[in-house]
C-alpha cells in the first residue's frame, strides 16, 4: 500500500506534467541540433581523409581505427547502453566509409542470407550489398574490382572450416581485412500457421544438418530438401503453403512468412566466423591475428619445422587446416592462423626462417580480432537492456 500511494504521489498532475514535457523536448531539440551540426563537422573531415587517402591509393576501410575510436568512446558510455553506442557508431562508420567512397559489399546471396545480415551488422546500411550466387562470385566480384569488399564465412563453431572458401583464397589474389564473429540461430517459417501441415523443409545444407535432431524429434515426417541458401529457400516456400524454409527469423519480414518455430538449433552455442575481404589492407599497429598459408616440400619434418619456427618465435597458432592443392593431386596447402601480426618487425625473422623452409608462403592479411555479434536477434524481439 505504502508502495503505491508513493507512486501516487511521485507522478505530477497533468499540467505539470505537460509543463515538464515541453522542457524535455526543447533540450532533445536543443540537442538534436548540436549533434547534426557534429555529425556534419565529422563527415566534412572523413571527406577530406578520404581525398587524402584516395590521392595515396589507400583502402578506405580501416577496421583497426574503427576499433580505436569505438574503444575510446566505450568509456564515456554512461545513460546510453554500450549495444546502442555501437550501433549508432557502426552506422557513423558505414556513412562515413560512402561519403569517401561508395562501397560494394558482394555477399552470398539473395538477401537474407546470414552473410547479408553479417555485413549489415559489421558494415552497416551505408553500403551497397550485392549479392552473389556463389562463394567463387564473392571472390571474383572483389578480385575483379566490381565490389571493394566481399564478406565470407571462414568457419562454424560446431562444423568447422567452410573448405570452399579457403581453396578461393587460392584462385584469388584477394586478402582478409577483417573479421567477425557471429551468433547464429535458426527457425522454421512457412506461409501456414501450423508445424503440422508441412510435409517439406527447405534449407541450406548447413542448416539442416545444424539442426537435424529437432526436425527428427519435431516434423519427424517432413522431408528435408537442401537449396542454394536460407533465403533462396524462403523464396521457395513463399509459393508452396505445405513446405517451410530454415533460416534467420527476420526472413519472415523479406518473404512475408510466419515463425512457426524459433531456435530450432540442435546446440544453442553456435557462431560463425565471417571475414571482409578486399585488396590490399590496413597497414600500421593495432593488428593482432595474421592468416597465412603455406606449401612445403615432401619430406619428414617440414611441417614441424614450421611449427617449430611459431614455438621459438613465441608465436601462438590459434588453427591449422590443410586442403588439397588442386593444382597437384596428394599435395596439400597448409591454412594457418596465429595471434599476432606477423608483418611486424619483431618478427621478420621468423618470417624468413619460415620461408627458408616453405616453398611457399603467402600473408592472406593481419587485422584486428574482430567482435562477436549477435546477428540472429529478431529486432521486433528486441528487449530493453
Ligand atoms: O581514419 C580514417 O582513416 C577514416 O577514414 C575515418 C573513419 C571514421 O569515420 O572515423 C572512416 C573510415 C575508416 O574505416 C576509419 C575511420
Amino acid at each position: 500500500m505504502a508502495d503505491q500511494k508513493d507512486d501516487v504521489t511521485r507522478i505530477p498532475a497533468k499540467p505539470e506534467a505537460d509543463e515538464r514535457l515541453g522542457v524535455l523536448r526543447g533540450e532533445i531539440d536543443e540537442l538534436d541540433l548540436r549533434i547534426v551540426e557534429l555529425l556534419n563537422r565529422r563527415a566534412s573531415c572523413s571527406l577530406e581523409v578520404g581525398r587524402i587517402k584516395r590521392g595515396a591509393g589507400d583502402c578506405i576501410f580501416k577496421p583497426v581505427r574503427e576499433r580505436q575510436v569505438m574503444e575510446r568512446l566505450l568509456v564515456h558510455a554512461d545513460s546510453l547502453p554500450e549495444r546502442h553506442l555501437r550501433a549508432i557508431y557502426r552506422e557513423i562508420f558505414s556513412s562515413s566509409r560512402h561519403l569517401q567512397r561508395p562501397q560494394q559489399v558482394a555477399y552470398l546471396g539473395p538477401e537474407g542470407t546470414f552473410s547479408y545480415f553479417a555485413g549489415i551488422e559489421f558494415l552497416g546500411h551505408s553500403a551497397d550489398y550485392i549479392p552473389q550466387n556463389d562463394l567463387e562470385g564473392v571472390f571474383r566480384a572483389v578480385s575483379t574490382g566490381e565490389a571493394e569488399l566481399g564478406i565470407v564465412p571462414l568457419e562454424n563453431s560446431l562444423h568447422g572450416t567452410v573448405g570452399q572458401s579457403l581453396d578461393l583464397f587460392l584462385r584469388f589474389g584477394v586478402s582478409i581485412q577483417s573479421e567477425l564473429f557471429c551468433k547464429i540461430s535458426h527457425n522454421v517459417l512457412g506461409m501456414g500457421t501450423s508445424l503440422a501441415d508441412v510435409r517439406r523443409v527447405y534449407s541450406h545444407p548447413q542448416p539442416l544438418a545444424q539442426c537435424a535432431r529437432w526436425l527428427r524429434a519435431n516434423m519427424p515426417n517432413a522431408v528435408l530438401v537442401p537449396v542454394e541458401s536460407t533465403a533462396a529457400a524462403a523464396a521457395r516456400v513463399q509459393n508452396e503453403p505445405d513446405a517451410a524454409a530454415i533460416g534467420h527469423v527476420r526472413l519472415g519480414d523479406i518473404f512475408g512468412l510466419n515463425v512457426l518455430a524459433r531456435g530450432v538449433e540442435d546446440l544453442p552455442d553456435n557462431w560463425t566466423r565471417f571475414v571482409v575481404i578486399g585488396i590490399g589492407g590496413e597497414s600500421g599497429g593495432g593488428r593482432d591475428k595474421t592468416s597465412l598459408l603455406f606449401t612445403l616440400p615432401d619430406k619428414p619434418g617440414a611441417l614441424s619445422g614450421v611449427l617449430d619456427v611459431f614455438a621459438r618465435h613465441g608465436v601462438n597458432m590459434k588453427k591449422l587446416e590443410s586442403r588439397p592443392m588442386r593444382s597437384e593431386k596428394w599435395k596439400y596447402v597448409f591454412f594457418v592462423d596465429v595471434e599476432c601480426d606477423l608483418e611486424r618487425g619483431e618478427y621478420a625473422s621468423a618470417l624468413a626462417e619460415m620461408r627458408e623452409r616453405c616453398h611457399t608462403v603467402r600473408i592472406l592479411g593481419c587485422y584486428p580480432a574482430g567482435p562477436s555479434l549477435d546477428v540472429s536477434a529478431d529486432l521486433g524481439a528486441d528487449g530493453p537492456e
